[in-house]
């Protein structure tokens, strides 16, 4: 049972699909007047609306970039590795006080079950708001590193290997499944065990055949958790979705203010993008989620504080030069103008989430590029290595040894339906004010790196 952004409880309500790029989906999601304490205006906003030309030019540009520049550019917003977060750059974020989390060492601990001691002795994560986009939050390195690596157990052993979870693969395969495991809680076996690998996958219609390495190494582009999007009938389908992975729920709900109902996990190799787009199928405002796993990726969030008057023409340009925050009357020459944008440029690195609240949860984003060789060393080896079973270490996935040197795993989790309490007076249309929610409803004067 569910409460809709309007406050009516039904199941499910106004159920409409996240907005992903790489769907072919020609539906036409109602549109939805929502309003909100931290965004001065909401539109309507449609899941199928084109990015506007001046954030397609600059994506462009991003995604031409020589890998180089990103190194050296002073305009990418990159925390760095560096857990002391000295390098953070000051002039574009500032840091958010008493971000207001539960005790991280517990949610931490208990994501891992007990049996590790990831949870202690860490430092409150720092938490930063990018200064031209309001709501647009950074958490550099938010994850320990073994967390990471459950992480992506969790997601890629297990729930691919639960047959509830719908994936791409799924649109044009039949997808079987391996045994339940009797050494891990039932579920199948994983799609990267031995006994997968020879699992016939048969395409529905005229589709080229599948293996499962091909599957695993190419075509596997995401799969859903919670909220499942019915890609074919293109809506959500009326039966209650699987419950949310119950331990990546606690995780997300234990560091962010939002709950996790529905998530897409997006699988990239270097070469691999997701253009711009933004996500606004959920029934209410509530912050969005996206934690990184895996090789380095330029994220990019861009909102058109003025629309172009007349359809803009694309302008040629320095692949170095600035987001075309141009105004159409500083085009000439009768071509017609593009918007005004106000961007960030985020370098995203294995650990780091991004949170999109306020105006930011409705900015224009997508992944240009994803930056090949930059998995970190603690993680190039996965899926292989030794699991304790029965007792014994065995060698696991030893066929796949470096499957993840050659990946990154994006982990993008929405809250589709608003709280109840957050209904009614005070918090319009269920919005939520996500600072107030973190701690203070302040940001701090600090900047970064203080
Ligand atoms: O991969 C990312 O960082 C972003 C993914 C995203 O925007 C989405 O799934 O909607
Ligand atoms: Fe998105």
């Amino acid at each position: 049972m569910y409460v809709s952004a309007r406050g009516q409880v039904e199941f499910p309500p106004g159920y409409t699909p996240p907005n992903l790029p790489h769907d072919d989906d020609d539906s036409r999601p109602a549109k939805r007047q929502r309003k909100s304490r931290v965004m001065s205006e909401r539109k309507d906003l449609d899941a199928h609306d084109k990015a506007p030309d001046s954030v397609k030019i600059w994506y462009k540009r991003w995604q031409r970039m020589e890998s180089a520049a990103f190194n050296t550019r002073f305009d990418i917003i990159d925390c760095g590795s560096d857990p002391d977060g000295k390098t953070f750059p000051k002039h574009m974020l500032r840091e958010v006080s008493e971000p207001g989390f539960a005790d991280v060492g517990k949610v931490f601990g208990e994501f891992m079950g007990g049996d590790s001691d990831v949870g202690h002795g860490l430092k409150t994560p720092r938490v930063f708001e990018v200064k031209s986009m309001p709501g647009l939050l950074i958490y550099p390195n938010i994850l320990p590193q073994p967390l990471q690596l459950r992480l992506l157990d969790n997601l890629l052993h297990r729930d691919l290997s639960n047959p509830q979870h719908q994936t791409n693969v799924h649109l044009h395969y039949n997808v079987p499944y391996g045994a339940p495991q009797p050494h891990a809680s039932g579920h199948n076996a994983s799609f990267f065990d031995p006994s997968a690998r020879t699992l016939p996958i048969k395409p529905k219609t005229s589709h080229t055949a599948l293996d499962v390495p091909r599957m695993l190494d190419k075509k596997l582009r995401w799969m859903t958790l919670g909220g499942q999007y019915d890609w074919t009938s293109k809506t959500y389908p009326a039966r209650p979705p699987p419950p949310f992975p119950e331990d990546v729920k606690n995780l997300v709900q234990g560091l962010f203010p939002m709950k996790a109902e529905a998530a897409i996990v997006n699988l990239y190799s270097p070469g691999d993008t997701l253009s711009a787009h933004r996500d606004v199928s959920e029934a209410c405002a509530q912050p969005l989620v996206s934690i990184s796993l895996g090789c380095e990726a330029i994220f990019i969030a861009a909102i058109e504080d003025e629309p172009a008057p007349s359809s803009a023409t694309a302008v040629s340009g320095d692949p170095a030069a600035p987001p075309p925050a141009t105004t159409a009357t500083s085009t000439k020459g009768g071509r017609g103008g593009l918007g005004k944008l106000r961007s960030a440029v985020l370098r995203l690195r294995s650990g780091d989430a991004v949170l999109m609240s306020g105006e930011a949860r409705y900015a224009w984003h997508g992944v240009p590029r994803v930056a090949a060789n930059t998995c970190p060393g603690f993680m190039r080896s996965w899926p292989a290595g030794t699991e304790s079973v029965d007792g014994v270490e065995e060698d696991r996935y030893e066929g796949y040894r470096g499957w993840m040197a050659g990946k990154r795993v994006n982990l993008n989790v929405r809250q589709m339906f608003a709280d109840i309490a957050a209904e009614g007076e005070g918090v319009g249309g269920g919005d939520v004010d996500v600072l107030a929610a973190m701690g203070k409803g302040t940001v701090a004067g600090a900047e970064a790196g203080a």
